[in-house]
């Protein structure tokens, strides 16, 4: 319990006797005695956690840890307020949200929807959502274009917000609570164009004027500025949270973001956080580099991101987004500062300079490059590393991307681990461990792209010291017990992913990966290896 030194008070939880100590963990709710507080631990645990709500002007409404958070620790584990597909989709099932195949689809019998079983057509969010709604405007809906985005399912989870209104008031005003930016906007007459849009075409097509066009497009903005995308469907769908739409965003979070096979969202701190720091989650893809990074976050979210990997062009020296300079051998090419990425890019370590246009192209062209490769062919992989390691920093995302590709193909085809040569298997232990570094210095909570790459390092560990074992090399218990190091680690990161994500099934392959090579190395040590 923590009794604070200025007067705030409020009523003992139990019995509301007017008190001043309040849970030291959420700092929400206050207790008059530590027995009433043991009293209403059982309760309180679900909904108790090691953050607090504080505001600012810059970044508005974010979490602050209220004490120290420990390496592992759940901060948050919530369920949704809605869940609805993403604006521009291709139609999917109404009921699972999953991609629909145009040969095997039903229509829902009620309102015509597209569903892909029985099951999904009595998904209670669809029954009482678009389906109320279209059987309420008296005719079905007639969806025959699998293949590109369907407009009108750019309605729907708008639609199924402004449905709250009714069924869920206590979720309704939840919703509310959250940022919009409708009331001053300044966007573009062709975003409100949009806006407005999605807000008459649900007046129109549901013939309804229960709600107006305002009402509609802010919920419609809440939805955009809080989304969390959900990939446990193909294509992702969208998921709105309540307590989850606090935390602040930075390029390098503090936390891991996770999800359950309930659509449960789950941040939890894959490394220690201090008492009193700011929380951060990633609103937008950390392995992008910083231009795409902001691009995407003034787009989507609205606000120019000046976060510590932001404001420092080396990205904490690891040149994530540099060139190599061409004119001295040590030099790389980067803006002169946060301000300057539309400006030349310059040599730190000779007078060297590149116009912004000649960077744009030479990125350009390099992307396009990576584009049309052929991602699963190891050949190709190495090749396009080698060509662009004259041009690019070895930190580069483009070759940052293909390593990722790469150390993942190399003993994945149909012969396995075992039928690789000694000289790959090396090549894939060093571009994990320079994966490992990279992803350590910009962003260490990136817990799922780090896991998957431990494993990885663990695979080949694992069979460099199979062979030397079966060649009675001295290394061989070395190699194998850093590859129960790695194999550890990898199930520490990935434990938090659900089963139905390819993550989740790489931590169960870890586990019975760790207990093998525990009992082979518990073997090799009775046997006096
Ligand atoms: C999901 S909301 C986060 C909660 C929000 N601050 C609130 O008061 O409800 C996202 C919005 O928060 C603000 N925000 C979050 N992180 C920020 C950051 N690092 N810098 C500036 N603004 C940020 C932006 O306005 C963004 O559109």
């Amino acid at each position: 319990m923590v009794s604070s030194s200025q007067e705030i008070t409020g009523k003992c939880f139990v019995c509301d006797k007017v008190s001043k100590s309040r849970c030291s963990s959420c700092v929400q709710v206050f207790y008059c005695s530590v027995e009433h507080q043991k009293k209403d631990w059982k309760s309180h645990k679900a909904i108790c956690t090691p953050m607090r709500v504080c505001n600012n002007d810059k970044i508005g409404r974010h979490y602050v840890a209220t004490r120290d958070i420990k390496p592992g620790e759940i901060v948050l584990r919530e369920s949704p307020l809605i869940v609805g597909p993403s604006q521009s989709t291709a139609p999917v099932c109404v009921g699972c949200l999953k991609e629909l195949d145009q040969t095997r689809y039903m229509e829902c019998e009620r309102c015509g929807w597209p569903i892909c079983s029985q099951n999904c057509q009595n998904n209670a969010n669809h029954v009482n959502n678009e389906c109320k709604m279209t059987v309420e405007r008296g005719s079905k809906v007639s969806i025959k274009n699998f293949m590109t985005p369907h407009p009108t399912y750019s309605c729907l989870l708008p639609l199924r917000c402004m449905m709250l209104k009714e069924s869920n008031p206590e979720k309704w005003e939840q919703l509310l609570e959250l940022q919009s930016n409708h009331a001053n906007k300044t966007g573009s007459d062709e975003e409100k164009f949009i806006e407005e849009g999605v807000a008459n075409f649900i007046t129109r097509f549901f013939k309804c004027n229960k709600w107006s066009t305002d009402e509609i497009s802010k919920v419609n903005e809440i939805a955009k500025i809080n989304g969390h995308e959900l990939p446990l469907t193909c294509p992702p769908c969208v998921v709105i949270y309540y307590r989850a739409s606090f935390f602040e965003h930075s390029c390098k979070p503090n936390l891991a973001k996770s999800f359950s096979d309930k659509n449960e969202i789950i941040f939890w701190a894959p490394n220690a956080i201090k008492a009193h720091t700011n929380l951060t989650i990633s609103y937008t893809d950390v392995l992008w580099e910083t231009s795409n990074r902001r691009h995407h976050l003034k787009l989507t979210k609205q606000f120019d991101c000046d976060c510590e990997r932001c404001s420092d062009v080396t990205e904490f020296g690891t040149y994530f987004s540099s060139l190599k300079c061409q004119k001295c051998p040590e030099g790389m090419l980067t803006p002169a500062s946060l301000g300057d990425w539309n400006n030349d890019w310059r040599c730190t370590n000779c007078s060297n300079k590149m116009s912004i246009d000649s960077v744009n192209k030479f990125i350009n062209h390099a992307g396009q490059d990576l584009s049309a490769m052929e991602k699963e062919n190891e050949d190709n992989c190495i090749k396009f590393i080698e060509h662009y390691s004259k041009w690019l920093s070895p930190n580069h995302f483009y070759i940052t991307d293909v390593k990722i590709a790469l150390a993942q193909i190399i003993g994945s085809g149909f012969n396995g681990i075992q039928q690789v040569t000694i000289e790959r298997l090396l090549l894939k232990a060093k571009i994990c461990k320079e994966l490992i570094d990279l992803i350590e210095k910009i962003v260490p909570n990136e817990a799922r792209i780090l896991g998957l790459i431990k494993f990885e390092l663990h695979t080949a560990y694992a069979e460099i010291g199979r062979r030397a074992l079966q060649n009675k090399d001295a290394n061989c218990k070395s190699m194998l017990e850093e590859s129960l190091s790695y194999c550890q680690e990898a199930i520490k990161l990935l434990s938090n992913e659900p089963n139905s994500l390819p993550e989740g099934g790489i931590c169960k392959q870890a586990r019975i990966n760790a207990s093998s090579l525990l009992t082979l190395l518990g073997g090799m040590l009775e046997a006096g290896l």
